[in-house]
Protein backbone atom coordinates (compact mmCIF):
# COMPACT_ATOMS: atom_id res chain seq x y z
CA UNK A 1 0.00 0.00 0.00
CA UNK A 2 1.31 3.47 -0.70
CA UNK A 3 -0.04 6.49 0.99
CA UNK A 4 0.54 9.92 -0.57
CA UNK A 5 0.99 12.68 1.83
CA UNK A 6 0.11 16.19 1.29
CA UNK A 7 -2.04 16.29 -2.51
CA UNK A 8 -1.05 19.15 -3.90
CA UNK A 9 0.03 20.47 -7.07
CA UNK A 10 3.05 17.76 -7.14
CA UNK A 11 1.50 15.04 -5.02
CA UNK A 12 -2.28 15.06 -7.25
CA UNK A 13 0.37 15.00 -10.67
CA UNK A 14 1.98 12.34 -8.97
CA UNK A 15 -1.02 10.27 -7.40
CA UNK A 16 -3.40 10.92 -11.17
CA UNK A 17 -0.02 9.12 -12.84
CA UNK A 18 -0.28 6.58 -10.67
CA UNK A 19 -3.41 5.75 -10.95
CA UNK A 20 -3.93 6.31 -15.03
CA UNK A 21 -1.33 4.13 -15.06
CA UNK A 22 -0.23 0.75 -12.76
CA UNK A 23 -2.26 1.41 -9.39
CA UNK A 24 -5.80 1.16 -8.40
CA UNK A 25 -7.32 3.61 -6.00
CA UNK A 26 -7.73 0.73 -3.61
CA UNK A 27 -4.19 0.39 -2.90
CA UNK A 28 -3.80 4.06 -2.85
CA UNK A 29 -4.01 6.07 0.59
CA UNK A 30 -4.41 10.14 0.85
CA UNK A 31 -3.78 12.40 3.45
CA UNK A 32 -4.93 16.30 2.90
CA UNK A 33 -5.58 18.03 5.72
CA UNK A 34 -7.92 20.31 4.21
CA UNK A 35 -11.42 18.51 3.85
CA UNK A 36 -12.66 20.52 0.88
CA UNK A 37 -9.75 19.42 -1.52
CA UNK A 38 -9.50 15.72 0.24
CA UNK A 39 -13.35 15.35 -0.51
CA UNK A 40 -12.71 16.53 -4.68
CA UNK A 41 -10.01 13.71 -4.12
CA UNK A 42 -12.37 11.31 -3.32
CA UNK A 43 -14.67 12.12 -6.13
CA UNK A 44 -11.92 12.57 -8.66
CA UNK A 45 -10.01 9.66 -8.05
CA UNK A 46 -11.91 7.40 -5.90
CA UNK A 47 -9.01 7.09 -3.23
CA UNK A 48 -9.53 7.47 0.26
CA UNK A 49 -8.24 9.95 2.35
CA UNK A 50 -7.33 8.84 5.70
CA UNK A 51 -5.64 11.03 8.58
CA UNK A 52 -1.69 11.36 8.45
CA UNK A 53 -1.58 8.64 11.19
CA UNK A 54 -4.01 5.91 9.61
CA UNK A 55 -1.85 6.82 6.33
CA UNK A 56 1.67 5.23 8.22
CA UNK A 57 0.10 2.53 10.18
CA UNK A 58 -1.85 1.01 6.52
CA UNK A 59 1.35 1.67 3.73
CA UNK A 60 4.67 0.60 3.87
CA UNK A 61 5.97 3.11 1.44
CA UNK A 62 5.02 6.51 2.25
CA UNK A 63 5.65 9.18 -0.57
CA UNK A 64 5.69 12.91 1.13
CA UNK A 65 4.87 15.81 -1.07
CA UNK A 66 4.22 18.75 1.64
CA UNK A 67 6.04 22.06 1.18
CA UNK A 68 9.68 22.01 2.69
CA UNK A 69 8.54 24.46 5.41
CA UNK A 70 5.86 21.98 6.13
CA UNK A 71 7.83 18.39 6.07
CA UNK A 72 9.53 18.47 9.37
CA UNK A 73 6.43 19.24 11.75
CA UNK A 74 4.48 16.01 9.15
CA UNK A 75 7.79 14.14 10.18
CA UNK A 76 7.81 14.68 13.42
CA UNK A 77 3.99 14.05 14.12
CA UNK A 78 4.47 10.39 12.20
CA UNK A 79 8.49 9.52 13.45
CA UNK A 80 6.51 7.81 16.45
CA UNK A 81 4.62 5.40 14.35
CA UNK A 82 7.50 4.90 11.65
CA UNK A 83 9.63 2.01 11.98
CA UNK A 84 11.93 -0.24 9.28
CA UNK A 85 9.21 -1.78 7.35
CA UNK A 86 8.12 1.74 6.57
CA UNK A 87 9.89 3.35 3.07
CA UNK A 88 10.05 7.10 3.14
CA UNK A 89 10.43 9.19 -0.24
CA UNK A 90 10.28 12.61 0.10
CA UNK A 91 9.82 15.01 -2.73
CA UNK A 92 10.25 17.95 -1.35
CA UNK A 93 12.69 20.55 -2.95
CA UNK A 94 16.18 21.30 -0.82
CA UNK A 95 15.52 18.82 2.57
CA UNK A 96 18.04 16.34 2.48
CA UNK A 97 18.24 12.81 3.75
CA UNK A 98 20.70 13.58 6.68
CA UNK A 99 18.03 15.63 7.91
CA UNK A 100 14.81 13.61 7.36
CA UNK A 101 16.62 11.07 9.28
CA UNK A 102 17.82 12.95 12.34
CA UNK A 103 13.35 13.39 12.55
CA UNK A 104 13.17 9.86 12.47
CA UNK A 105 13.95 6.63 14.48
CA UNK A 106 17.15 5.04 13.66
CA UNK A 107 16.96 2.54 10.56
CA UNK A 108 14.18 4.26 8.42
CA UNK A 109 15.08 4.15 4.76
CA UNK A 110 14.62 7.35 2.89
CA UNK A 111 14.58 8.51 -0.33
CA UNK A 112 14.42 11.47 -1.50
CA UNK A 113 13.01 12.18 -5.07
CA UNK A 114 12.64 15.10 -7.04
CA UNK A 115 10.12 14.04 -9.93
CA UNK A 116 8.03 16.86 -12.07
CA UNK A 117 4.33 17.63 -13.05
CA UNK A 118 4.63 15.80 -16.20
CA UNK A 119 4.40 12.86 -14.26
CA UNK A 120 0.71 13.38 -14.82
CA UNK A 121 0.65 12.64 -18.44
CA UNK A 122 3.24 9.93 -17.88
CA UNK A 123 6.23 11.71 -18.83
CA UNK A 124 7.81 12.73 -15.64
CA UNK A 125 11.36 13.18 -15.32
CA UNK A 126 12.46 12.06 -11.85
CA UNK A 127 15.84 11.79 -10.17
CA UNK A 128 16.35 10.09 -6.57
CA UNK A 129 18.84 9.37 -4.13
CA UNK A 130 19.27 7.10 -1.10
CA UNK A 131 19.92 8.12 2.47
CA UNK A 132 21.85 6.39 4.93
CA UNK A 133 19.55 3.13 5.31
CA UNK A 134 18.03 3.22 2.16
CA UNK A 135 18.92 -0.16 0.35
CA UNK A 136 19.56 -0.77 -3.11
CA UNK A 137 15.72 -2.80 -2.78
CA UNK A 138 14.51 0.73 -1.29
CA UNK A 139 16.04 2.57 -4.26
CA UNK A 140 14.89 -0.33 -6.60
CA UNK A 141 10.80 0.17 -5.27
CA UNK A 142 11.01 4.08 -5.23
CA UNK A 143 12.23 3.85 -9.13
CA UNK A 144 9.54 0.99 -9.53
CA UNK A 145 6.94 3.28 -8.08
CA UNK A 146 7.77 6.37 -10.07
CA UNK A 147 8.66 4.72 -12.99
CA UNK A 148 5.34 4.55 -13.17
CA UNK A 149 4.73 7.86 -14.30
CA UNK A 150 8.19 8.39 -16.30
CA UNK A 151 12.04 8.12 -16.68
CA UNK A 152 13.86 7.93 -13.30
CA UNK A 153 17.35 8.31 -12.50
CA UNK A 154 19.64 7.47 -9.58
CA UNK A 155 22.29 10.74 -8.89
CA UNK A 156 24.77 11.23 -6.04
CA UNK A 157 22.51 13.45 -3.32
CA UNK A 158 24.91 16.05 -3.86
CA UNK A 159 23.35 16.83 -7.13
CA UNK A 160 19.79 16.89 -6.25
CA UNK A 161 19.79 21.10 -5.95
CA UNK A 162 21.10 20.84 -9.46
CA UNK A 163 18.40 18.26 -10.89
CA UNK A 164 15.55 20.34 -8.51
CA UNK A 165 16.62 23.36 -10.39
CA UNK A 166 16.62 21.99 -13.95
CA UNK A 167 14.04 19.31 -14.12
CA UNK A 168 11.67 19.80 -11.02
CA UNK A 169 11.56 23.29 -11.78
CA UNK A 170 12.58 23.32 -15.61
CA UNK A 171 8.60 22.53 -16.73
CA UNK A 172 7.89 26.55 -15.96
CA UNK A 173 10.83 27.63 -18.32
CA UNK A 174 8.94 25.82 -20.91
CA UNK A 175 5.67 27.31 -20.45
CA UNK A 176 7.08 31.11 -19.75
CA UNK A 177 8.72 30.24 -23.17
CA UNK A 178 5.52 29.65 -23.83
CA UNK A 179 3.67 32.02 -22.93
CA UNK A 180 6.12 34.72 -24.11
CA UNK A 181 5.76 33.51 -27.98
CA UNK A 182 1.65 33.49 -27.69
CA UNK A 183 1.91 36.77 -26.51
CA UNK A 184 4.10 38.19 -29.31
CA UNK A 185 1.90 35.94 -32.16
CA UNK A 186 -1.00 38.34 -30.35
CA UNK A 187 1.03 40.95 -30.18
CA UNK A 188 1.35 40.70 -33.90
CA UNK A 189 -2.46 40.47 -34.41
CA UNK A 190 -2.49 36.74 -34.90
CA UNK A 191 -5.78 35.23 -32.88
CA UNK A 192 -5.01 33.62 -29.25
CA UNK A 193 -5.83 30.47 -30.13
CA UNK A 194 -3.97 29.91 -33.37
CA UNK A 195 -0.49 31.24 -31.71
CA UNK A 196 -1.20 28.88 -28.86
CA UNK A 197 -1.79 26.26 -31.55
CA UNK A 198 1.43 26.75 -33.07
CA UNK A 199 4.01 27.46 -30.01
CA UNK A 200 2.35 24.44 -28.62
CA UNK A 201 3.11 21.92 -31.28
CA UNK A 202 6.39 23.98 -31.77
CA UNK A 203 7.60 22.83 -28.40
CA UNK A 204 5.94 19.37 -28.73
CA UNK A 205 8.10 18.88 -32.12
CA UNK A 206 11.19 20.64 -31.08
CA UNK A 207 11.08 18.02 -28.08
CA UNK A 208 10.24 15.23 -30.12
CA UNK A 209 13.51 16.14 -31.79
CA UNK A 210 15.69 16.61 -29.16
CA UNK A 211 14.43 13.13 -28.01
CA UNK A 212 14.09 11.26 -30.90
CA UNK A 213 17.24 12.20 -32.84
CA UNK A 214 19.15 11.91 -29.99
CA UNK A 215 21.02 14.58 -31.03
CA UNK A 216 22.68 17.53 -29.70
CA UNK A 217 20.63 20.44 -29.62
CA UNK A 218 22.85 23.15 -31.41
CA UNK A 219 23.03 20.57 -34.30
CA UNK A 220 19.43 20.40 -34.27
CA UNK A 221 19.23 24.44 -34.21
CA UNK A 222 21.78 24.55 -36.88
CA UNK A 223 19.62 22.87 -38.82
CA UNK A 224 16.69 25.54 -38.37
CA UNK A 225 18.96 28.42 -38.60
CA UNK A 226 19.08 29.17 -42.52
CA UNK A 227 22.18 31.33 -43.75
CA UNK A 228 20.92 35.32 -43.59
CA UNK A 229 17.00 33.79 -42.49
CA UNK A 230 14.82 34.42 -40.03
CA UNK A 231 16.38 32.54 -37.51
CA UNK A 232 19.51 34.03 -37.55
CA UNK A 233 17.73 37.29 -37.14
CA UNK A 234 16.24 36.12 -34.11
CA UNK A 235 19.16 34.45 -32.39
CA UNK A 236 21.05 37.39 -32.71
CA UNK A 237 18.23 38.92 -30.30
CA UNK A 238 18.27 36.63 -27.86
CA UNK A 239 21.86 36.84 -27.81
CA UNK A 240 21.89 40.67 -27.35
CA UNK A 241 19.58 40.51 -24.58
CA UNK A 242 21.22 37.87 -22.58
CA UNK A 243 19.10 35.36 -22.47
CA UNK A 244 21.89 32.71 -22.16
CA UNK A 245 23.16 34.16 -19.00
CA UNK A 246 19.86 35.25 -18.09
CA UNK A 247 19.04 31.29 -18.10
CA UNK A 248 22.11 30.08 -16.64
CA UNK A 249 21.66 32.96 -13.71
CA UNK A 250 18.04 31.50 -13.31
CA UNK A 251 18.94 27.95 -13.01
CA UNK A 252 21.93 29.01 -10.35
CA UNK A 253 19.51 31.20 -8.29
CA UNK A 254 16.61 27.63 -8.17
CA UNK A 255 19.79 25.61 -7.15
CA UNK A 256 20.63 28.05 -4.65
CA UNK A 257 17.15 28.34 -3.76
CA UNK A 258 16.60 24.82 -2.99
CA UNK A 259 19.82 24.61 -0.58
CA UNK A 260 18.71 27.39 1.52
CA UNK A 261 15.08 25.47 2.00
CA UNK A 262 17.49 22.80 3.31
CA UNK A 263 17.64 25.08 6.55
CA UNK A 264 13.89 25.21 6.90
N1 LIG B 1 5.18 21.61 -7.98
C1 LIG B 1 6.19 20.98 -8.57
O1 LIG B 1 6.36 21.04 -9.81
C2 LIG B 1 7.16 20.18 -7.76
C3 LIG B 1 7.11 20.17 -6.38
N2 LIG B 1 7.99 19.41 -5.67
C4 LIG B 1 7.92 19.38 -4.22
O2 LIG B 1 6.63 18.90 -3.88
C5 LIG B 1 6.24 19.45 -2.62
C6 LIG B 1 4.85 20.05 -2.78
O3 LIG B 1 4.91 21.10 -3.70
P1 LIG B 1 3.60 21.61 -4.44
O4 LIG B 1 2.76 20.43 -4.78
O5 LIG B 1 4.04 22.53 -5.49
O6 LIG B 1 2.92 22.44 -3.24
P2 LIG B 1 1.38 22.51 -2.82
O7 LIG B 1 1.28 23.61 -1.83
O8 LIG B 1 0.53 22.53 -4.04
O9 LIG B 1 1.14 21.10 -2.09
C7 LIG B 1 1.40 20.84 -0.75
C8 LIG B 1 0.23 20.04 -0.22
O10 LIG B 1 0.54 19.58 1.09
C9 LIG B 1 -0.66 19.73 1.86
N3 LIG B 1 -0.34 19.74 3.29
C10 LIG B 1 0.06 20.76 4.08
N4 LIG B 1 0.24 20.34 5.35
C11 LIG B 1 -0.04 19.00 5.35
C12 LIG B 1 -0.05 17.98 6.37
N5 LIG B 1 0.30 18.25 7.62
N6 LIG B 1 -0.41 16.72 5.99
C13 LIG B 1 -0.73 16.43 4.73
N7 LIG B 1 -0.75 17.36 3.73
C14 LIG B 1 -0.39 18.62 4.03
C15 LIG B 1 -1.26 21.04 1.39
O11 LIG B 1 -2.60 21.11 1.75
P3 LIG B 1 -3.31 22.57 1.88
O12 LIG B 1 -3.33 23.14 0.48
O13 LIG B 1 -4.62 22.27 2.40
O14 LIG B 1 -2.43 23.38 2.80
C16 LIG B 1 -1.05 20.87 -0.13
O15 LIG B 1 -2.12 20.16 -0.71
C17 LIG B 1 7.28 20.48 -2.23
O16 LIG B 1 8.10 19.94 -1.25
C18 LIG B 1 8.04 20.72 -3.52
O17 LIG B 1 9.39 21.05 -3.28
C19 LIG B 1 8.93 18.61 -6.27
C20 LIG B 1 9.00 18.58 -7.64
C21 LIG B 1 8.18 19.40 -8.48
O1 LIG C 1 9.20 25.55 -7.05
C1 LIG C 1 9.51 24.65 -6.24
O2 LIG C 1 10.08 24.92 -5.16
C2 LIG C 1 9.21 23.22 -6.58
C3 LIG C 1 10.43 22.36 -6.59
C4 LIG C 1 10.69 22.04 -8.02
C5 LIG C 1 9.52 22.53 -8.72
N1 LIG C 1 8.68 23.13 -7.91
Amino acid sequence: MIAIIGAGKMGEALLAGLLTRDHAPKDVLVTEPREEHAAELRERYGVETVPAADAVERADTLLLALKPQDMLALVDEIAPLLSGRNLVISVAAGLTTAVLESHLPAGVPVVRAMPNTPALMGQGMTAVAGGAHAESAHLDRAEELLGTVGEVIRVGEQHMDTVTAISGSGPAYFYFIAETMIEAGVAMGMPRATAQRLVDRTITGAAAMLDGTGEHPVVLREAVTSPGGTTAAALRELERHGVRTAFTDAIEAARDRSRALSGN
